[in-house]
């Protein structure tokens, strides 16, 4: 059976990042991808020009007309804009029992531009997070999520995830992508401890929705059956190749998107080795 996978997300009309880059991703690894949209935003590879949120009634309604019918096997969340759409994801995600779920903790995009507002930090926090199975925090999330300064190295960044943990969230995948180095690496922290997740860092300005990709492939490649570090693991190296495989690409002048290649052909749901 083709595991069935949903994000909650805002838009890019560029289909770099959001809920269009989330579905590329989910058909990229063989699943059948479903999405509920948070926020309209007029973005591209140069920014954001301008955000409309959806009401939270209606983020609501979205959910519940699509639980009450369909089998959802995993779910990633992206920008959720405002604290009352958290509480709204929250609430709906408890109340139709929702498992495997991975939150991308939105707040700024690669351009600066704000994606949730500031005063929503903690709604995410202390609502959202005790219902996650994995967080993926860059590294001003990670400190912004702990009120603390941002890590500048690895070390650091393993002590943060730890203390991201604390805060109620089973898995951290805290990502470094924003450090400088001949490597990307990234931290995964779950119940067995922490790991480094390492790969050479792709020499390109096609990095727009990174993160949308990392987080949409780990949650597909869970509904598939994988182990959490197994489905991070595999993410990672989907996203790395993604990103070198977008020199083929020409969209835009500015951050451009990743390139979503089909590397799973599903037979029988589960992904060819
Ligand atoms: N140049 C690069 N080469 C290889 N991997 C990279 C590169 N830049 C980022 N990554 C990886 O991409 C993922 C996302 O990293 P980053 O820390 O930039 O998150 P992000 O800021 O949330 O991304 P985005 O804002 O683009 O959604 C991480 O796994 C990181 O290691
Ligand atoms: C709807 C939406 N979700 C997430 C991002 C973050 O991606 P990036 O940091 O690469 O701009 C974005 N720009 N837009």
């Amino acid at each position: 059976m083709i595991p069935n996978v949903l994000t909650i997300a805002g838009t890019d009309p560029s289909g770099g990042a959001g809920v269009q880059a989330d579905l590329k991703t989910f058909s990229a690894h063989g699943t059948y991808g479903m999405a509920v949209t948070t926020a309209l935003v007029a973005q591209t590879t140069t920014g954001v020009s301008s955000v409309l949120e959806i009401p939270a009634s209606f983020v609501a309604d979205q959910l519940r007309t699509l639980f009450d019918d369909v089998r959802v096997d995993a779910v990633k969340i992206g920008m959720l804009s405002d604290a009352e759409i958290i509480r709204t994801v929250a609430a709906v995600l408890s109340e139709y029992s929702a498992r495997e779920i991975v939150l991308d903790p939105v707040m700024v995009a690669k351009s600066g531009d704000r994606l949730l507002a500031a005063d929503a930090v903690r709604a995410l926090r202390e609502e959202l997070l005790p219902h996650v199975d994995l967080i993926t925090p860059n590294l001003p999330e990670a400190a912004d999520l702990l009120g603390e300064v941002e890590s500048t190295d690895t070390a650091g960044m393993a002590l943060q995830a730890e203390r991201l943990a604390a805060l109620g969230v089973k898995r951290v995948l805290l990502k470094g992508g924003h450090l400088l180095g001949a490597s990307s690496v990234d931290v995964l922290h779950t119940e067995s401890g922490s790991e480094y997740l390492s790969h050479e860092r792709v020499v390109t300005s096609n990095d727009h929705g990174t993160g949308c990709t990392l987080s949409a492939a780990a949650a597909a490649l869970r509904a598939q059956g994988h182990d959490w570090p197994s489905a991070v693991r595999a993410a990672k190296e989907y996203l790395t190749g993604a990103m070198r495989a977008a020199e083929l690409l020409d969209v835009g002048r500015g951050h451009g998107p990743v390139h979503h290649f089909h590397r799973w052909w599903p037979v029988d749901g589960a992904p060819l080795s």
